[in-house]
């Protein structure tokens, strides 16, 4: 199955308009290998300014709300940061789902209303270390998946991302077996549910992924591009992670 390789950085609560030079880059890099599909999802207040300087990378928010409008003060709906200039949107992150006491149901509503107005999204998923270590990292990461799975999903508009907590700008990262065999038991988990178009959805890698992990990661069977926190910052460090995975795409193609 071909798949084209995506590569998101996200950069949660970083980012001034000083950094919207590296924003810009990244565009340029996202450009020089259109075999990769680049993206960028920024903090909100940049959003706007970010999709005007993104050259060939797409914007993306980091949260929704679930409700179109409403009475929440501080929160901003899927349609607001798309008419902002957001294609893509991040849902389930770990530092929401554990801060914020986001349930899968709650990730469940916010993807589809972020796909009612027409936004793609990147369902996060993962364990703690202590699931890991009890050996039952596979099943619960599969079990949160489907929880948190919305009604009707698909590849043209749903990717995964497989982020181990305990892996997230830690520096440390699950063997490669280990990832290879995650990311084909959430492609198992998803076929249970959506069937053959499981083979088409796009599996991301999440934790601690850098320039010199990439090429190994990006060459498992099921990972299918990264979801980059600290390393997407700059185009200096992106530019790494999405020429490994441009690599990849030739190299299969
Ligand atoms: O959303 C991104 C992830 O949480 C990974 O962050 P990291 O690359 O800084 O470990």
């Amino acid at each position: 199955m071909d798949r084209r390789k995506l590569v998101v950085g996200n950069w949660k609560m970083n980012g001034m308009r000083a950094h919207l030079d590296e924003v810009e880059a990244i565009g340029r890099v996202a450009a020089q290998h259109p075999a990769v599909e680049v993206g960028l999802c920024l903090p909100a207040t940049l959003i706007m300014a970010g999709s005007e300087r993104r050259g060939a990378a797409f914007i993306g928010a980091q949260n929704c709300h679930m409700d179109i409008s409403g009475a929440y003060t501080g929160s901003l709906s899927a349609e607001m940061l798309c008419e902002a200039g957001a294609s893509w949107v991040i849902t389930g992150h770990s530092e929401r789902r554990e801060a914020r006491g986001e349930t899968n149901e709650d990730i469940a509503a916010k993807s589809a209303a972020a796909h009612r107005v027409g936004m793609k999204v990147i369902l996060c998923v993962g364990e703690t270390i202590e699931v890991r270590d009890a050996g039952r990292a596979e099943d619960v990461v599969s079990q949160q998946l489907l929880a948190s799975l919305p009604e009707g999903a698909a590849a043209d508009w749903l990717a995964v991302a497989y982020e181990p907590i305990w892996a997230i700008g830690t520096g440390r990262i699950p063997t490669m077996e280990a990832v290879a065999s995650m990311h084909a038991a959430l492609r198992a988990a998803l076929a249970t549910r959506i069937g053959a178009e499981a083979d088409k959805v796009r599996i991301l890698y999440g934790g601690s992924m850098n320039g010199d992990n990439a090429a190994d990661l990006m060459a498992l069977a099921d990972v299918d591009g990264g979801l980059v926190g600290g390393a997407s910052l700059s185009a200096a460090k992106f530019a790494p992670i999405i020429e490994a995975a441009d690599k990849r795409m030739k190299a299969a193609a």
